[in-house]
């Protein structure tokens, strides 16, 4: 590219950039940022304000400035975003080997070079949820833990907090107080040998690898610093204490580090993300040149306006004025639906109306959720409408049974000592290997410390062990050697051979299950991106990458951002991207904010930047959306408007009811001007957040899980329940309850209450959710205790 005449570039610099075409298009502050190249840099700046699109500039003028691409590591939060910046540098720069990527991969390649400093194998596994959870439920055996109180899931939990805090299992201390702490102090060693002896890592693990790796190899340290002289990291204040220490290890003698950051937008603290991170920043690169970007070129000014009310809400933030010379742009619209499946349908309509009409295509439209539980009915909604969706949710795909059976395969080729993998397909198609020979086989492998896969192999001398069990095994074993033989055949031969030798395909095939078509049609898919796998990496011998890049598959990557598809993901997703029109839905109590963050402030504070994320993503239009029955747990129960949406400015806003208007016919209710609120309704207390009695919203994560026939009769009684109660979006955004009484969210402990029959009284006790919150009170008259199902009840109350 000869934009940028290299010669001219050094001395004199800063006159060069102001005629260069690639630095036009930016502002000065954003100039000022790409232009510092030496010497540690801080980006810090709001949502829209051009900080992505300073580091790829940055790239692509380094690499003008004659810096080697290989010296240059830029460091991004999800593959989703790497691919976006590899693709904008393309045009910018074209064929440059600049290393782009999340942190994840980064680290697992930096482990393939080094992977016996850490006592791994080169050919190490990389180990999802699915096959750490199976590796930890053995160390739970293996310590002879029964959980009773606590799940597999939260043990996981603490063991990542611990690795994200870089608490490796010998310094792991339980916090007093903390009630799995003393199970975590056993398991987790017993894991982390585990999983060294099956030469594998969970995704944790590879961070917490490569930052001992850097602190205890100073030699290493030193090379890898001089190697990687520029470093980038975007979204840094998601980072957390590992990928901090990563960074900061790589940044010593060369600290051209340059960070961008939004503290607004931190939503990771529950993954042990640091804020501090980015607020300490000045401190540990005292000579850092600080820029800020303050102009928004995303979003019409009502979207800016609507999302700095809100994130003004939050008491730990640093203040920052971000501005917008885009057009005014529509009102954002708060609408209120009867159910989620209004919401989901009226939704799809309007998405429906508007491609039809010409106004705008599917990929301009993107849906947002707290969780991905909530995307079923939309997804049903969207397919009604004909209109093409994708789930950003990239697991889904290598998630599924038969793609993950098939990849055991593969992974036992490549690393023989996998005994996550070996359990999952030792029996899978059956072979006639039953739980106890399994049993036996576990039995001799922790015995003698040895790989699942040598214990397989001394079958025939395992005591007690059936003659034909042993002959399965035998059997087994031999199979996996012959598949051995073709590791460094293509990845699509090997696909191909594991399919035919295992006998999966046939059994598939001989199935007349509608579901086992569908599973080979996925494994179709499979051989696909095998294929497309061999044909990008032309040498061959590319199992252990092709693996790799399956397990690192991030739930942002399935994203197809050429594909004109309505994007659906969680709002955790959702950061860093952009999109004409937003709609957020299911705005409710116990979901956005989530249930989890009820007692927490500081929680209370993520889940309202989470919301601030959601909102900057919209450029033109933006929708939040509600509904006032939501299924859950298979039974409809009455859904609570966010607290989030009482912060905003609702007189400057779009308020509807039911029906979204802009061309789509009312199809549900005819809400009416009533259910509209006016400013001077702007004071309505809803539910104080600081109350306590705003607990127990339900949660939601399990909502949508029910089979089809279930659905029919939750549908009819979904409508049912409904008939009976329905108030006005203005009752509804008062706390006012279906029942017309007051939202059972509004009454609190300790409350003086009215019953029209037995007079004054008080709170003394609740429990319950929604529907079935029930409230103990004791009447002064006489001290009698009764309880009451609050919607049900005449209860109003007489303090606030
Ligand atoms: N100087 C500019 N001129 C024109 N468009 C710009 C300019 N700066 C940024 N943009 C555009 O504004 C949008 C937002 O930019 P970008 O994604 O880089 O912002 P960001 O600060 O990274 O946002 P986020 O915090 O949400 O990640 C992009 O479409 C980008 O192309
Ligand atoms: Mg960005």
């Amino acid at each position: 590219m000869s934009l940028f005449p290299m010669d001219r570039l050094s001395d004199a610099a800063s006159d060069h950039a102001l005629r260069s075409p690639l630095l036009d298009s930016l502002t000065d502050a954003q100039r000022a940022a790409v232009c510092h190249i030496e010497g540690p840099l801080l980006i810090l700046a709001g949502p829209g304000s051009g900080k992505t699109r300073v580091v790829t500039h940055r790239v692509a003028w380094m690499l003008a400035s004659g810096i080697p691409a290989r010296q240059i590591l830029a460091l991004t939060f999800t593959n989703k975003a790497a691919d976006e910046m590899r693709g904008r540098l393309e045009r910018l720069a074209p064929r440059q080997a600049v290393w782009m990527g999340t942190f994840h991969r980064f680290c697992a390649r930096m482990l393939r070079s080094y992977a016996e400093l850490v006592g791994l194998r080169e050919n190490f596994s990389i180990y999802d949820t699915d096959d750490s959870r199976k590796i930890l439920q053995i160390a739970l055996d293996e310590e002879g833990i029964d959980l009773t109180h606590t799940s597999p899931d939260a043990i996981a939990q603490a063991i990542s907090w611990a690795k994200n805090n870089l608490v490796t299992a010998d310094r792991y201390e339980p916090r007093r107080g903390h009630a799995i702490g003393g199970i975590v102090e056993k398991v987790y060693p017993t894991y982390q040998k585990l999983m060294l002896r099956s030469s594998a890592v969970d995704f944790d693990d590879l961070l917490v690898h490569v930052a001992i790796l850097l602190k205890e190899n100073p030699e290493v340290r030193r090379q890898l610093d001089e190697r990687y002289r520029y470093i980038m990291v975007d979204e840094y204040q998601d980072t957390n204490l590992a990928q901090y220490t990563i960074v900061r290890a790589l940044s010593i003698d060369h600290p051209n580090l340059a960070v961008t950051g939004d503290p607004d937008q931190s939503i990771y603290g529950w993954r042990g993300a640091n804020l501090s991170n980015i607020l300490e920043f000045e401190k540990d690169y005292p000579k850092v040149k600080v820029v800020r970007l303050e102009q928004n070129y995303r979003s019409t000014k009502s979207i800016l306006h609507i999302a700095d009310q809100l994130i003004r809400h939050n008491i730990r933030r640093k203040e920052k004025d971000l501005f917008t010379d885009n057009p005014q742009g529509n009102r954002v619209r708060l609408a209120t639906f009867p159910t989620q499946r209004d919401e989901a349908e009226t939704i799809a309509e309007e998405i429906a109306h508007e491609v039809r009409t010409g106004k705008r295509r599917p990929r301009d439209f993107a849906i947002f959720y707290r969780t991905n539980a909530l995307s079923r009915q939309i997804e049903h909604a969207l397919r009604e409408q004909v209109i093409p969706y994708q789930i950003v949710n990239g697991l889904e795909f290598y998630q599924r049974k038969e793609i993950k059976d098939v990849l055991a395969y593969l992974q036992l080729v490549n690393n023989p000592r996998s005994d996550a993998a070996l359990l999952r397909i030792i029996n899978t198609p059956t072979r006639g290997i039953g739980k106890s020979t399994i049993a036996k086989i576990q039995e001799v492998a922790r015995d003698r410390a040895i790989p699942l896969l040598d214990a397989a192999r001394m079958a025939g001398t395992i005591s007690g062990l059936a003659k034909k069990s042993a002959v399965a095994v035998a059997k087994f074993v031999a199979m996996l050697d012959l598949i051995g033989t073709k590791a460094t055949a293509p990845v699509e031969e090997l696909v191909g051979y594991v399919l035919t030798e295992t006998g999966y395909r046939e059994v598939l095939e001989n199935s007349e299950a509608e579901e086992d078509h569908e599973r080979l049609a996925n494994l179709e898919e499979l051989l696909t991106a095998a294929s497309e796998f061999d044909l990008r990496n032309p040498g061959g011998a590319g199992l252990e990458q092709f693996l790799e890049d399956s397990s690192l598959v991030a739930d942002t990557d399935a994203f197809e951002s050429d594909s004109d598809k309505v994007t659906m993901m969680t709002l955790h997703a959702a950061k860093g991207l952009e999109f004409p029109a937003v709609y957020i839905v299911a705005c409710e109590e116990g979901l956005l904010p989530h249930e989890r963050s009820r007692r927490d402030e500081e929680k209370l504070e993520e889940e309202r930047r989470l919301l601030f994320v959601g909102i900057t993503r919209a450029m033109q239009d933006l929708t939040l959306t509600w509904a006032q029955y939501r299924m859950f747990r298979g039974q409809q129960a009455p859904a609570v408007a966010s607290s989030f949406l009482m912060e905003l400015p609702r007189h400057e806003m779009e308020l509807i009811g039911g029906n979204m208007g802009r061309g789509s016919a009312p199809r549900y209710l005819a809400w009416d001007e009533e259910s509209q609120l006016s400013p001077e309704d702007d004071d309505l207390e809803f539910p104080p957040r600081e109350q306590d009695a705003l607990i127990d919203a339900p949660m939601y994560d399990d909502v949508n899980q029910l089979e089809p026939e279930e659905m029919q009769t939750r549908k009819a009684k979904e409508s049912k329940t409904f008939s009976s109660g329905i108030v006005t979006a203005a009752d509804l955004l008062a706390g006012k309850s279906p029942s017309g009484g007051i939202s059972p969210y509004a009454f609190k402990h300790g409350m003086m209450v009215q019953h029209p029959e037995y007079g004054p009284g008080q709170i003394v006790a609740l429990s319950g959710n929604g529907a079935k919150r029930v409230a103990n009170v004791r009447f002064m008259e006489g001290g009698e205790e009764r309880k009451f199902v609050i919607v049900h009840s005449k209860l109003t109350p007489l303090t606030e």
